[in-house]
């Protein structure tokens, strides 16, 4: 240190390096950690560039990666722009949907309002209609009872006609004379020329008149001869004028006793040419005898009367009634079968034979039945049967008829035993008496299956005879009579004058039984002729019978008029009274 108190400059320097080695120990050491630092970081350098080398490629990758992603992205943006574009279209759709949508339920709200409206509108007019249908059931229920009452007294009604109708008929006798009066005809003229045609001509004298509905006037008084002035009277006389129409209308009732159990015949009786073949089937050609339903004003009362039964039968219980048909003629007084037929099926007249049943009935064994179920097949066998009917020519007209044409309709009635027979029968008034009679006039008959079912093979009536079912036969027996001409106006010889005479006879024969009925003598002489014999249930006893007179008006036929009218008002003298139903046996009548 220096006097003045002042640091010398040695030590001034001395302090100033050992400051300075301070300083550069200082330096050093802070060297040393540097380069320790630096050291360290180099390792840490070497160590980062192992890890950047790493990274690098960890880099790359993820560059790699990067840019995937980045395409990805790019893509995303694409899809996720496309998308946007969808989602916006879909907004687009959503909002036109949804305003659609609103105005669709606007729309059905409206429809729901007027639907409802409707509905309402229907359930008060359902309501009213229910309210309308229970009055309308209320008025239907009292109708329904009313029509049940209605009916019932129908039933009553129906009942009481019936047993009027049968009165009626009984009232009228069992044998009913009517009188036909045909128009002038051609042939009545000696040329054959027409009437009307024929203007100067002298027309043919008329002598047979109507003068009501009930008498026939027969005038003539020609000079030389005595006059005849006389009166008939029958239970209906028909004009010319009047119809096949009219004359059948007085023929129906009969039919409807037919199904109460009456027999029934309708015979035709006049000379040739008189109209009796017209009156009974229709008009007929000479070359062709075919009856047709379409002929309808012209058919006669064996093709209406079919029809009628048929009818009738109709309004019956179902398969109660069954017709079968026989048709024969009569010729030279001997029987023939007219529906035969031979082994190749055709048809040919079989001569047959006429017998007496122990139980006093008429029976012709080995006949033919057919089974008809309705009026065309009926008229068609009839026309079979008619094609093989004997006609000659006479001198009054060409195709005059030479045999009797019987047609028979038997009628079955299904009945059931005694017991149970009724309910069959509840709608005819003559039910139970029919059913009562049956079995307590005839228990024998109904045992007997010979009396209800004749010998008929093929008879469904025989089929089922051995059921508890019985079977009630009736007849109706349709008879178009030869003519009953004297031999000298049919101008007959040789074999048609035998045929003329054995014409003749029969009718005869039925004159007698009707005279011997009239007389109410204890033997009818049924089996004269095999015409009476054959007709034997049909005539007198318990059956109803109708002759129908045919007369032709000509002055020329005057004596062939004469005697028919005396024919049928021999055959009105027959007892009015109670007629019997059918099947009393007859057996003390008919010896
Ligand atoms: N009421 C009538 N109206 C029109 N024509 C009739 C009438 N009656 C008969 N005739 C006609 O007279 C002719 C002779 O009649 P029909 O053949 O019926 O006589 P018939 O009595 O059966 O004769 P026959 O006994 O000879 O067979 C026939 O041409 C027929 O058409």
């Amino acid at each position: 240190m220096r006097p003045d108190g002042g640091i010398s400059p040695g030590l001034v320097a001395q302090q100033r390096v050992r400051q300075l080695e301070q300083k550069l120990r200082a330096k050093e050491e802070r060297i040393v950690v540097l380069e320790t630092e630096n050291a360290l970081l180099h390792l840490k350098l070497a160590e980062f560039r192992g890890l950047i080398g790493r990274d690098t490629n960890e880099v790359a990758q993820l560059n790699f990666v990067h840019d995937k992603q980045q395409n990805l992205c790019r893509s995303t943006s694409s899809v996720i722009i496309q998308v946007y574009g969808a989602i916006q279209r879909l907004k687009r759709d959503l909002k036109n949907l949804h305003s659609f949508a609103l105005e669709l339920s606007r729309d059905f709200q409206h429809q729901c309002k007027s639907s409802l409206y409707q509905v309402l509108t229907v359930v008060q007019s359902i309501q009213l209609q229910n309210e309308a249908m229970q009055t309308f059931q209320t008025k239907a229920f009292d109708l329904e009872q009313s029509l049940q009452e209605v009916n019932e007294r129908y039933q009553q009604e129906k009942q009481k006609r019936k047993i009027l109708h049968n009165s009626l008929v009984e009232l009228r006798g069992n044998i009913r004379v009517h009188c036909r009066i045909r128009p002038l005809l051609p042939f009545d003229t000696a040329s054959g020329h027409s009437v009307s045609q024929d203007r100067h001509r002298k027309l043919p004298e008329k002598v047979a008149h109507t003068t009501d509905d009930e008498t026939v006037l027969v005038k003539c008084n020609r000079p030389g001869h005595t006059l005849i002035n006389k009166t008939f009277q029958f239970d209906r006389v028909y004009s010319a004028a009047e119809s096949q129409d009219t004359v059948f209308a007085d023929v129906a009732p009969l039919l409807t006793s037919l199904l109460d159990g009456y027999n029934v015949c309708i015979m035709a009786y006049g000379q040739t040419g008189s109209g009796k073949t017209y009156t009974m089937l229709g008009p007929q050609s000479e070359d062709d005898v075919t009856l047709s339903i379409e002929d309808e004003p012209e058919l006669g009362i064996i093709p209406r009367a079919t029809e009628e039964v048929f009818r009738l039968i109709s309004e019956k219980p179902p398969g109660s009634h069954w017709v079968e048909v026989s048709v024969v003629e009569v010729y030279n007084n001997e029987i023939f079968d007219l529906l035969a037929k031979d082994s190749c099926g055709r048809v040919f007249g079989v001569k047959r034979d006429v017998v007496t049943t122990k139980e006093g009935k008429s029976d012709v064994p080995l006949l033919t039945y057919e089974t008809v179920e309705n009026a065309v097949e009926f008229l068609q066998l009839v026309d079979k049967g008619l094609q093989l009917r004997v006609k000659h020519p006479t001198l009054v007209h060409a195709h005059s008829s030479r045999s009797h044409l019987v047609v028979t309709l038997t009628i079955t009635t299904k009945a059931v035993s005694a017991d149970s027979f009724a309910p069959l029968w509840t709608d005819e008034q003559s039910s139970p008496r029919l059913s009562k009679e049956l079995f307590c006039t005839f228990p024998q008959q109904m045992k007997d299956d010979k009396l209800v079912f004749p010998s008929r093979a093929s008879s469904p009536a025989q089929f089922e005879s051995t059921e508890k079912l019985k079977h009630i036969k009736t007849k109706l027996q349709l008879v178009d009579l030869a003519g009953s001409e004297c031999v000298g106006m049919s101008g007959v010889t040789g074999v048609a004058l035998r045929e003329t005479s054995f014409i003749n006879r029969s009718l005869s024969a039925l004159s007698d039984v009707l005279g011997a009925i009239a007389e109410q003598r204890s033997h009818i002489p049924y089996r004269n002729s095999k015409l009476t014999h054959l007709l034997q249930d049909s005539i007198g006893g318990n059956a109803k019978l109708l002759v129908m007179l045919c007369i032709s008006p000509c002055q020329k036929y005057l004596a062939e008029s004469l005697q028919s009218l005396g024919f049928g008002t021999r055959a009105r003298q027959v007892q009015r009274g109670q007629v019997k139903k059918r099947n009393l046996p007859m057996s003390s009548k008919s010896k």
